[in-house]
């Protein structure tokens, strides 16, 4: 049986992470009370008798707490921001590339991907993966997130009315702390121009890259684009290309549509006579985006079925 500690298990990711590894028999959850949760002695032997830790805190107390880990045993899966593009951790995101699903197997540091690059990746490795976009190039990623992407805080203003919920717009100095990890996993020389959004639902996600012709590096088509996605995540368990023939027989998406599962689906839109391109990620910011997602790197890390306890 593999032994779990959920550090930040009483937060937003911690609990979704937790209800999907309920009736697990192949994990033992170690559990802390409430006045112990943020205790450090209480943390710290949590944190060094676990096999398996999973960080679901701030950045800040999550480097803090692997400065704890002294068991060279115990393996880590950080959902927060602290070490996506660090040096000796893996990129949790097994549909990156070939091999990716490997290496998060074997590895002790993992870190789980950003809900927003989660999409973005998807969409953008493929192409940049193949040349057919140039690590040169300037891309622009518009997103929009349900309010629980914010954690207790946001949630709580959203839901006290304390804030005007309504559809806004942020990250307005082109800083989000996702851009990073966007820039280095999909190997761009220059980072993406990110604007995300907030939406006044509790959960969902979508991800939109537009693209012109000109931008690639020789003529396309939309279907040669779907048929580079569908290659790449031909066998991916979590990731679905949905068909040129659906995309085209729509005129809408919701942010919702892939709320409450742990699945993603990628779509490839476009007007062929404009020669513009738009690629959309649908996904649930706490499922693939955030919990789903661990749930899937731990499941791959300890040998289970990586889909278990997944919703799909
Ligand atoms: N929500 C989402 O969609 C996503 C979140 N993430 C990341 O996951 C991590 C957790 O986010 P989220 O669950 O949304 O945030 P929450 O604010 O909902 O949860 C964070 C939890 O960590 C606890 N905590 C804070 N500091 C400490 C500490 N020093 N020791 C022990 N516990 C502590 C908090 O307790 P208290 O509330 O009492 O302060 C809270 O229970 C963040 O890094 C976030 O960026 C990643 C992908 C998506
Ligand atoms: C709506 C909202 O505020 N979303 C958060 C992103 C979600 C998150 O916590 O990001 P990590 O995956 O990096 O932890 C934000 O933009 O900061």
């Amino acid at each position: 049986m593999t032994a779990l500690f959920i550090d930040g298990g009483a937060g937003t990711t911690g609990l979704e992470i937790r209800e999907r590894l309920a009736n697990r028999p192949e994990f033992s959850i170690i559990t802390l009370s409430e006045e112990d949760r943020k205790d450090r002695k209480a943390r710290e032997e949590a944190l060094n008798q676990a096999d398996i830790v999973i960080l679901c805190l701030p950045d800040d107390a999550a480097k803090e707490a692997v400065s704890m880990v002294k068991n060279p045993k115990t393996r880590i899966v950080d959902a927060s921001t602290a070490h996506r593009t660090a040096k000796d951790w893996v990129y949790g995101l097994p549909e990156l590339t070939k091999g990716q699903k490997e290496r998060i197997q074997s590895a002790r540091f993992v870190a789980n991907p950003g809900c927003y690059p989660s999409g973005f990746l998807s969409l953008v490795r493929p192409l940049t993966e193949t040349a057919l976009i140039s690590d040169q190039q300037l891309l622009t990623v518009h997103a929009v997130s349900g309010y629980s992407g914010g954690g207790r805080k946001m949630i709580e203003a959203y839901e006290s009315g304390t804030k005007p919920s309504a559809f806004k717009g942020y990250g307005l100095s082109l800083k989000h702390k996702h851009i990073p990890e966007m820039q280095h996993h999909a190997g761009l020389t220059m980072p993406p121009i990110f604007s995300p959004a907030v939406s006044p639902c509790y959960r969902g996600m979508l991800v939109h890259v537009p693209l012109s012709a000109g931008l690639f590096s020789q003529k396309v088509t939309l279907e040669d684009i779907h048929h580079i996605l569908a290659a790449h995540h031909q066998d991916s368990a979590t990731i679905r290309v949905k068909p040129l023939s659906e995309s085209q027989d729509m005129t809408q998406i919701e942010i919702e549509h892939c709320a409450n599962s742990d699945r993603m689906e990628l779509f490839v839109f476009g007007n062929e006579s404009t020669g513009q391109i738009l690629l959309v990620a649908a996904l649930d910011n706490l499922g693939k985006g955030a919990a789903g997602a661990a749930v899937q790197n731990i499941n791959l890390m300890s040998g289970c079925p990586e889909t278990s306890g997944l919703r799909l």
